[in-house]
């Protein structure tokens, strides 16, 4: 057995306890509960504990897994009040110090407890009591997994096309590698500007220097495509176990295998999506965020953190530079390298063709549409079907109708728990169902209304199943193929359509945003945008930043290695601003302009904001809550000071109010100075939770909320 794994001490500990008295150490433990702690324990004397490692305590009537923070000359308790930790798990490195640092400032910055952040960040079989403990346990996970003999041999890394960088990569490399400790640098890079081969020289560099690389992409569906460009740039340099991958559809074997190795220091470099900012680096040289103005790059629940800010702070914290790349920076980092807190760095033109692609846009006002297409893009699809290119329809709408409707009574195919419309889907050896794309309700399509009887239900709409049988009938022998939530759920089955794209096999693809980004197609000349309009006319203030960069990076999917690359956009309003700066490819006029209005109307980045969203059976019940809460920076004299530098909106009913008989309600609080935010959040969240336990409510805090 594993030197540090003993079996568990509760029987022994009554005989240790006495003579241990005089002994004690006292730690502090984070452990994954919903309340603040702290929570201290005694390590009896046949144990020793130390800072980041991993302990069993028990917990009520439980035991639990949680990670030392401090070692202690006393408790915060009455020492009889404080329990024994049951074991000490000494089969990795202690976590390093600075992880713990980072894992609190995370917890105080989103408020929440510090439990609740580093806990989950590490593998499920790293923090469950039963992979230690249970029968089959062996030792533990670490132990199991260093037991698994290596079979095969080592595959040869894939090729690799290094390039000689051209003079705006190489300029972008020398200005990185001329930085000494911290600093952001922004490399702005028009799609398709060979942004990948700057972060890869970069990294090289900074491995040879003995130091680890950290990658982020916004996207499971974007490791690959990195994975092997690493490999075939690095494999040679750091061996195959030198490259760790993490992200969520890892299975937990998989994951608990890339934690190891970056724990213990032998991966050299680390791709992953945003949780993986959580890895535990030992010596990290380098950050590098691509695609750092994507929404996925926030988490969405628990602790609802944005790993790009965390990047930031996480490189200040280790003196090293973090590079964010994208061709649509958040108006957020534009806005801090235009006032010179963060280094620019631009490559203005592409790396293989030179030419960006043209971009057109279909005004459909006047147009009768096949199927949501104008002949004009149906003919363009045939032409580069017929001369051998790839197309691509892009739709961000899954399924096949996203309603279906009764034209004689205007029954419409309602969620029973959510205020939202079932899509229909055709499920292959299903039928058809409705599918509630918020609660995950599935439901029949009936065969007559529900309410009146008729059999002459309509399909309204499209969504991507739709366009893509009708592309098929269209065009009989091309080969098309839909990219989507739906066509990817079976694990290896998103890889598996990528390289159908990639060796060329696949004519026209129909996909969602999981295709819109960051994908390399080389021989891709036209792209096709259905709906962009759906997204004109959204009550967030962030909706026309976030259509204009899907715009521009599902444009700049077209014509990256072949000439003559075409974008088509459909659009019933082709003045708007955002599509005259798109077919002009000027971000730069759009961003400074929006950002112009942001100041104006004191919105982000020229505020900072957080979001309280109450959940409750009734929408009424939520909004009192908010209401009560919005009191107190009136009556609560402790707050009074706030009152000048804090603003707060009345409280609204989201935009889909109830989502599985849940109705949500929100409260935003704004300020124009983070500090000021941060410090108003530590008086008044205590106050928000006492209200928030007398309404008996449910509700979680937002900093830095992304939708509103
Ligand atoms: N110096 C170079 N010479 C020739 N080709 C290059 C050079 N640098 C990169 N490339 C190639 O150009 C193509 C586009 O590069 P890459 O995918 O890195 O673009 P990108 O800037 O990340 O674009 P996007 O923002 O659209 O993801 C790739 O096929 C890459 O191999
Ligand atoms: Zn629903």
């Amino acid at each position: 057995m594993d030197g540090g794994l003993k079996p568990p001490l509760i029987a022994c500990q009554a005989i240790f306890r006495k003579k241990d008295l005089k002994h004690t150490q006292w730690i502090r433990v984070a452990l994954d509960v919903p309340l603040a702690g702290p929570f201290d324990y005694r390590v009896p004397a046949s144990l020793k504990a130390a800072k980041g490692q991993r302990v069993l305590v028990p917990f009520g009537r439980r035991e639990l897994v949680g990670i030392v923070l401090e070692t202690m000359e006393s408790p915060s308790y009455p020492e009889d009040q404080v329990k024994d930790i049951l074991m000490v798990f000494d089969d990795l490195p202690a976590l390093p110090q600075d992880w713990l640092d980072f894992g609190q400032f995370a917890a105080s910055y989103y408020h929440r407890p510090v439990g609740e952040v580093l806990l989950p960040a590490m593998p499920s079989t790293l923090r469950k009591p039963g992979s230690y403990t249970g029968k089959l346990s062996k030792g533990g996970p670490v132990a199991r997994l260093d037991r698994r003999k290596k079979t095969g041999k080592t595959p040869e890394p894939p090729e690799d096309k290094m390039y000689v960088l051209n003079p705006e990569q190489q300029d972008a490399v020398d200005a990185v590698q001329a930085i000494e400790g911290f600093k952001t640098v922004l490399l702005h890079g028009v799609t398709g500007s060979g942004k990948t081969e700057v972060y890869l020289h970069l990294a090289l560099d900074v491995l040879t220097k003995g130091k680890q690389v950290l990658f982020l992409v916004p996207e499971i569906n974007l490791t690959p495509q990195f994975e092997q460009a690493l490999l075939a740039r690095f494999q040679q340099v750091v061996g195959l176990d030198g490259i760790a991958v993490l992200h969520s559809g890892l299975a937990d074997g998989e994951r608990l295998k890339a934690w190891v190795a970056i724990q213990r220091g032998q991966a050299r470099v680390v791709l992953g999506t945003r949780m993986a900012i959580f890895a535990p680096l030992q010596e990290s040289g380098l950050i590098i965020v691509d695609e750092e103005h994507d929404a996925s790059y926030k988490q969405q629940e628990g602790l609802r953190y944005s790993a790009r800010d965390l990047a930031i702070w996480r490189a200040h914290q280790l003196s090293i530079p973090v590079v964010l790349g994208s061709a649509t920076p958040s108006l957020e980092s534009w806005h801090h390298a235009n006032v010179g807190r963060y280094l620019k760095l631009s490559l203005t033109k592409r790396a293989k063709t030179t030419y960006m692609p043209a971009i057109k846009l279909v005004d459909t006002k006047q147009l009768k549409l096949e199927q949501g297409f104008a002949p004009v893009v149906l003919q363009s699809i045939r032409e580069r079907f017929e001369r051998g290119e790839q197309s691509l329809v892009f739709l961000n709408r899954r399924g096949y109708a996203p309603v279906i409707h009764c034209a004689s009574c205007s029954w419409m195919s309602q969620c029973p728990r959510c205020s939202v419309y079932t899509v229909m889907h055709r499920m292959p050896g299903h039928g058809n169902v409705l599918q509630c794309h918020h609660c995950g309700y599935y439901g029949r399509v009936p065969v007559k209304c529900p309410d009146c009887g008729n059999q002459d239900l309509e399909m309204l709409g499209r969504g991507t199943q739709r366009v893509e049988e009708f592309l098929r009938d269209v065009f009989p022998d091309a080969c098309v193929e839909r990219i989507d939530a739906d066509s990817t759920r079976l694990k290896g089955s998103a890889r598996q359509l990528f390289d159908r794209v990639h060796s060329g096999e696949i004519d026209i693809l129909v996909g969602t945003q999981m295709v819109a980004k960051g994908h390399d197609f080389r021989k891709l000349g036209l792209v096709c945008v259905l709906n962009a309009d759906a997204m004109l006319f959204s009550s967030d203030f962030r909706a026309p930043e976030k259509l204009f960069a899907q715009l521009v990076q599902v444009s700049g999917r077209a014509g990256r290695h072949v000439a003559g690359g075409e974008v088509l956009i459909q659009t019933a309003y082709p003045e708007q601003a955002v599509y005259q700066a798109l077919i002009r490819h000027n971000y730069d006029t759009f961003a400074n302009a929006s950002l112009e209005e942001r100041k104006i109307t004191s919105l982000p980045p020229f505020s900072h904001h957080v979001l309280i969203t109450a959940q409750a059976k009734t929408v009424n019940e939520a909004m009192q809550f908010l209401q009560e809460t919005k009191q107190q920076l009136i009556t609560e004299p402790q707050l009074a000071g706030f009152q000048a530098v804090i603003n707060m909106y009345d409280p609204v009913p989201l935009r889909i109010v109830r989502v599985a008989h849940v109705e949500r309600a929100q409260l935003l609080i704004e300020s124009a100075s983070r500090p000021v935010l941060q410090a108003f959040l530590g008086y008044w969240l205590p106050l928000v939770q006492d209200i928030g336990r007398r309404h008996r409510i449910r509700y979680f805090t937002e900093v830095d909320p992304l939708e509103i």
